[in-house]
């Protein structure tokens, strides 16, 4: 957190500085105003002290609004600067995450951090830390002002009063801590509903709406629930420290008004007394209300400082050619249900391959392997000799994903990834393929307008665009129709430098233009060969019968 107080700590200096004139030129008004009434009541009223005290008083007044101004001009910016920062670090950070990490928290947690506890984070431990800086000053200066202008006995009372009141917030602050992590958290969990109801839609119509509407109100109702009892015990913490500061002020008005009808105080002094009295109290009252808001936040910010401060294997050797093989080596993967044990193959730069099995038998989960998304729990994955786990493999593999994702953006920066790879590449993957529907993708302002085929052409073209040697595909075709399905095998399986690796669930045919199939069960491999070797095989032959019924 200290690189971003360092990026604000001008304007976080400008702002402290400003109030403190602020602060000064108020303080000086009771002390003026004790000054006026002491003249007029006093024996003697000198009137030429007169005109100094008014354009003194209108001085301090006009100063303190341009000074007030400026303080929370800087203010502004400084929120706003710490805000960006934090905001752009956080999905800098979240972008270089290993999928791994990134998939283990679901995407409304995300938004949510971005949207609540970073702004919380600015607004309720940011500016509060600094009022304290700027309460401190306050008290300091009502505190000089307080002892020369006012009664000894009464400032006593004030000062000893206030400082037992601060005790207040170190008592509250850890419950009210806890309150409001868990009221942001649950800000999470209902993020995360809301994003899942709205990504479906096309589900809410007459029959569903009401019980959708009625999960959506449960999630409602226990934010509210979360939110009220942050709220009610805020109140209740912000109730207490106002009684007790309350109290020393009705202790410092008795005083006050005993040592006047005793004769040991001035009008002046008097008046001056009741002006501080305020003055004073109010930054100890800001300081309780501001110690409590930033620890608070602790929690906040410990879980926002852990977003930013993952570990990120930054070290990693990029890549840039495929030269031989892919190897897996006794691989394992376990998921709660699944297991795919001591998996071995290797996978030769040009050829193509073909995995095909029922579903959920372990052909994205091979995939996935390869692509690092997952972690295996034994066993060893290298290209060309090279752990994966130790190289960058984005120049040269690239993985099509059953739902691969369009951005609500052009054609032409869905298919380069806004400009991250090259449109000239682009220009000669359509040039080749020479398709009609590619006219209508180019079309479309927005590419998630475009239909599932059309969308599945896309995600291709975008494969092609990046020039990798290595293309992962899960059924890239399942929403294509066939002849533009049967053109863009036929013009994948021509591409001699290409090695494809592809998820299948086309039985036909089709597979012998691969030259070799994988027929997955159960997490196993069960038949391996060229198409017409596994043909001949009786568990492949079983799987078509069960594809057919
Ligand atoms: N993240 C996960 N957590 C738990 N189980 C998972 C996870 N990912 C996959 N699985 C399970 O692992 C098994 C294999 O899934 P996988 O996606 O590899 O199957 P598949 O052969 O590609 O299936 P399909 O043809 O339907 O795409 C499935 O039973 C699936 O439910």
């Amino acid at each position: 957190m200290k690189k971003y107080f360092k990026e604000i700590r001008f304007h976080i200096f400008m702002r402290v500085l400003c109030y403190g004139f602020v602060t000064l030129a108020t303080a000086a008004i009771p002390a003026l105003q004790k000054q006026l009434f002491d003249l007029i009541l006093g024996e003697e009223a000198i009137i030429d002290s007169f005109p100094v005290i008014i354009v003194t008083y209108v001085v301090c007044l006009l100063s303190a609004s341009l000074f007030g101004y400026l303080s929370m001009l800087y203010t502004w910016k400084a929120s706003l600067r710490f805000e960006l920062s934090l905001k752009r670090d956080f999905f800098k950070s979240v972008f270089n995450y290993k999928y791994e990490d990134f998939a283990s928290r679901d995407i409304g947690e995300y938004i949510s951090i971005q949207g609540n506890d970073i702004t919380a984070l600015d607004m309720d431990y940011l500016t509060p830390l600094v009022d304290i800086i700027q309460a401190f000053i306050q008290i300091l200066i009502f505190g000089v002002f307080l002892f020369v202008n006012v009664d000894w006995r009464i400032s006593t009372v004030i000062l000893i009063g206030s400082i037992l009141t601060i005790i207040i917030p170190k008592v509250t602050s850890k419950p009210l801590a806890d309150k409001r992590n868990t009221w942001l958290n649950q800000m999470g969990k209902y993020v995360s509903r809301i994003k899942d109801f709205l990504e479906g839609f096309k589900l809410i119509q007459s029959r569903t709406r009401n019980n959708i509407n009625k999960e959506h109100e449960k999630i409602l109702e226990e934010t509210k629930n979360m939110r009220y009892k942050y709220g009610k015990f805020k109140s209740l913490t912000f109730a207490l420290e106002n009684l007790g500061l309350n109290i020393v002020s009705a202790v410092a008005f008795i005083i006050a008004a005993i040592l006047l009808l005793n004769g040991d105080l001035t009008m002046g002094s008097c008046v001056a007394a009741f002006g501080y009295i305020n003055s004073f109290i109010s930054p100890i009252n800001d300081l309780m209300y501001d110690f409590n808001s930033v620890s608070s936040l602790k929690k906040t910010k410990e879980k926002v400082i852990a977003y930013l401060e993952k570990e990120i294997n930054q070290d990693l050797k990029v890549k840039k050619k495929f030269n031989q093989n892919i190897t897996f080596e006794n691989i394992s993967f376990r998921y709660d249900n699944f297991s795919l044990d001591n998996f071995s193959y290797e996978f030769v730069k040009g050829k193509k391959y073909a995995l095909i099995g029922h579903n959920g038998s372990g052909k994205s989960t091979l995939i996935n392997g390869l692509m690092n998304y997952i972690t295996p729990i034994s066993g060893r994955i290298d290209i060309d000799g090279e752990n994966i786990d130790s190289i960058d493999t984005a120049h040269i593999m690239y993985c099509l994903n059953q739902n691969e994702h369009i951005f609500s953006d052009s054609f032409i920066n869905n298919a380069t990834v806004f400009s991250s790879y090259q449109e000239s590449s682009l220009n000669r993957v359509t040039d080749n393929l020479r398709l009609k529907i590619i006219d209508n993708l180019k079309t479309q302002d927005n590419s998630q307008n475009l239909s599932g085929g059309e969308k599945q052409v896309l995600s291709i073209i975008r494969m092609l665009t990046s020039s990798t040697e290595i293309c992962l595909m899960d059924e890239p075709f399942a929403a294509v129709d066939s002849k533009t399905t049967e053109i863009l095998e036929n013009m994948l399986m021509d591409l001699q430098d290409k090695t494809i690796i592809m998820v299948t669930h086309d039985l036909s045919e089709n597979l012998a233009k691969f030259d070799e199939i994988l027929l997955m069960e159960k997490g196993k491999v069960i038949g391996k060969g060229t198409y017409k070797e596994i043909s001949e095989k009786q568990e492949f032959k079983k799987l078509i019968k069960t594809y057919l019924h």
